[in-house]
């Protein structure tokens, strides 16, 4: 029996993550919560002849409790998305408190769902999710992700007009580091299989996959950020970790995940000196298995890429951090 929670099920991105989970086979039981909107998203998708039971809730009546309980994997995409000329950090003023909230209630109702987080600024709400949980003595650093997918798939589609391939998900390319521009670190030598990138078509094509989703900021002018191809993303990720949990061998995907709490991260939060960080995780039963070292197999053009990555995940690790163990005065 698996059950899945979709936090802030009424947005953009949180109703077609819903429907993608109330499709799938894998999910038996589909909880949507959200401030607004519950009841008609649930009774429109309670239609759907799948195996999925499915129930809405607002936050009234202990909505978030009912929500919560029993979960098995938790997808957060509660909160503001930016506008043309935001920065994802401009996001923080308010998504740190909502997602800050979020997570005491799955510390208090499922401490140990699977937690998947996609409210922006990532960098940042990942480690505020950590903190909050360490409050609350429930933290396990292998259930906490970040959700860094639509990174991946962005590689994996951008690439596509160099390699010409008719399939774009079967080229495997890691992307590490965080989510947000710079931090951004697609890398191409590591691909699989392997592919050869014009030198002159690089920069142009690392540019593309790091400042992806400021073009579809700018494209839907005003109306939000990327919805549909997050709400893939993020089902193709949850997808995984329930494969995973199910027994499934051999699941490796990039997330952003606490490095020190997860075997193998250790070495690689020496390395790069930051302890949130994106990285090829083995997935399985109990989380992330083992975080995977990319970092010794990487190009000198690829190195030079991390020194402003990791600059950038220090502040926003930081600010994180910072805002659950000071909190700004109401
Ligand atoms: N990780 C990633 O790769 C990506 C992350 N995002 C982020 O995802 C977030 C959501 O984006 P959209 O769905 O486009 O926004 P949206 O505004 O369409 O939907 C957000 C939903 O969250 C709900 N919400 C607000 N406060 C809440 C609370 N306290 N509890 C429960 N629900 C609450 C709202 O009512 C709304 O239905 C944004 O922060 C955006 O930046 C967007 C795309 C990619
Ligand atoms: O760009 C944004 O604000 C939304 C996002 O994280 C993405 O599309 O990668």
């Amino acid at each position: 029996m698996v059950k899945a929670v979709v936090l802030g099920a009424s947005g953009g991105i949180g109703q077609p993550l819903s429907l993608l989970l109330k499709a799938s086979p894998l999910v038996d039981e589909l909880s949507l919560y959200d401030v607004v909107n519950t009841p008609g998203v649930t009774a429109d998708l309670s239609h759907i002849s799948s195996v999925a039971k499915i129930t809405g809730y607002l936050p009234e009546d202990d909505g978030l409790k009912h929500a919560l309980t029993g979960a098995d994997v938790v997808v957060i995409p509660a909160g503001i998305p930016r506008k043309p000329g935001m920065t994802r950090d401009d996001l923080f003023k308010i998504n740190a408190g909502i997602v800050r909230d979020l997570v005491k209630g799955i510390a208090e109702f499922s401490p140990k769902a699977f937690i998947l987080v996609i409210s922006n600024p990532v960098n940042s709400t990942v480690p505020i999710a950590a903190e909050v949980l360490k409050n609350a003595n429930v933290f396990d650093p292998k259930r906490l992700f970040g959700v860094t997918t639509l990174d991946v798939v962005r590689a994996e589609t951008f690439v596509q007009a160099i390699t010409g391939t008719k399939d774009p998900a079967k080229t495997t390319i890691p992307v590490i580091g965080g989510h947000s521009g710079e931090t951004i670190v697609p890398l191409f030598s590591q691909a699989k299989p392997a592919i050869e990138i014009p030198e002159e078509k690089l920069d142009a094509l690392v540019n593309r996959v790091q400042f992806g989703g400021d073009e579809v900021v700018k494209a839907k002018n005003g109306a939000g950020s990327a919805t549909l191809s997050m709400a893939y993303a993020g089902f193709r990720f949850a997808e995984k970790i329930i494969k995973a949990a199910k027994g499934e061998k051999g699941i490796v995907e990039p997330t952003y995940v606490y490095l020190p709490g997860v075997p193998g991260g250790e070495e690689i939060a020496k390395e790069t000196g930051v302890d949130y960080f994106s990285v090829p995780v083995q997935l399985g039963p109990s989380g992330a298995e083992h975080a995977n070292n990319p970092l010794g197999l990487l190009n000198a053009y690829e190195k030079k890429l991390l020194e402003p990555c990791t600059a950038g995940l220090k502040g926003n690790i930081e600010k994180g951090i910072e805002f659950v163990r000071n909190p700004p005065p109401k």
